[in-house]
């Protein structure tokens, strides 16, 4: 089998930005509103730092303003929920972007459900979560509807493929099933609690594998079915995915590159879901 072909979310990230800012510019035009991005970090990790920048950054490129509350690491679940509610009900913010993971003292459910539904540009309500996994229309988890159009800008169908998915966070793994489903995937998850020999197993018979998991390499190239296509959504130190690239790429049929795959499309996701939550709270 001769090396997979690389799906390219930088490029198609950056064709999405371009047409983001667009969008962006033409509704400041109109209206003079400049859509806007809170984001929102509980403590000082260093990873969670480096990818708020980097949300930052893209975002003012697109013409997106942002709105940066750093919250000490001591914040309690009742504090972060009154600035996620002070955001909430802010006319000059259209989305929130409440950065996870947080500390373990924080309930993240709780926190999560304080942002407004109409500002959850991020996907990670209740209300999303639901709307998406009826195929109603919402915001999605920004990796997981990244990661289908990624697959639609291939022309992968997942319908009647056998999918796994590789992890089951609620803001990752279990999503990405879910969107998978709803476009007819058999649709297995692993988890923690699978034994390692049951995931060599059910990814053996998968036609789709997404890793969603923080494991350096997990899946190995030798478990890959000839001709799979393989979404790498790990994103670990050192720029190395869950997946084992190398041998992975000997095999699939279609791979996704870390960096350079995934992660670009969630920010592309992120951006275009902000200026379209912009546009629908501005009446025009
Ligand atoms: N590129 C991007 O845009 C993004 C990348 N990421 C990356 O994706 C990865 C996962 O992130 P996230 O979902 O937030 O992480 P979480 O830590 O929230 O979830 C990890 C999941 O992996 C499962 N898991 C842990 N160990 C194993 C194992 N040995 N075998 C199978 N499953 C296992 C866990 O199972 P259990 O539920 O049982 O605990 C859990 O469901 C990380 O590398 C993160 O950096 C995340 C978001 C966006
Ligand atoms: N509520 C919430 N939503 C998230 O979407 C979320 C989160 N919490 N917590 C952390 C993870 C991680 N994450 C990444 C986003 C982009 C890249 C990305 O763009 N990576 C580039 C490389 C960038 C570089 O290293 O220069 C790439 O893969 O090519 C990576 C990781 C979003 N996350």
């Amino acid at each position: 089998m001769s090396q997979a072909t690389l799906m390219d979310g930088t490029g198609l990230a950056r064709r999405i930005v371009d047409e983001t800012a667009k969008r962006a510019a033409d509704l400041t035009g109109r209206t003079g509103v400049t859509p806007c991005l809170a984001t929102v970090l509980v403590g000082e990790d260093p990873a969670s730092v480096t990818y708020v920048r980097m949300k930052q950054n893209r975002s003012r490129k697109a013409g997106i303003a942002s709105r940066h509350v750093p919250l000490p690491a001591t914040t309690t679940t009742a504090e972060l929920i009154t600035t996620l509610t002070e955001l909430s009900a802010d006319p000059a913010v259209h989305g929130i972007l409440l950065q996870h993971p947080m500390g373990h003292h924080i309930d993240e459910r709780a926190a999560f459900e304080a942002i407004a539904p109409e500002k959850d540009v991020d996907g990670v309500t209740l209300a999303s979560f639901s709307a998406m996994s009826f195929g109603l229309p919402g915001f999605s988890s920004c990796t997981p509807g990244g990661i289908i159009r990624l697959l639609d800008e291939y022309d992968v169908d997942p319908a009647g493929k056998r999918a796994v998915v590789v992890g089951r966070s609620a803001i990752l793994g279990k999503p990405v099933g879910l969107l998978l489903l709803g476009r007819d995937a058999t649709v297995t998850y692993c988890h923690s609690r699978t034994p390692a020999a049951d995931l060599s197993s059910v990814v053996r018979e998968a036609d789709i594998v997404v890793a969603a998991v923080g494991r350096p390499r997990l899946i190995r190239g030798e478990d890959i079915k000839p001709g799979a296509v393989v979404v790498d959504a790990g994103y670990n130190a050192g720029n190395v995915g869950d997946v084992d690239f190398d041998s992975a790429r000997e095999r699939a049929s279609l791979i996704t590159p870390v960096p350079g795959g995934v992660g670009p499309m969630t920010i592309a996701t992120l951006l275009s879901q902000t200026v379209e939550a912009a546009v629908r709270q501005t009446v025009a």
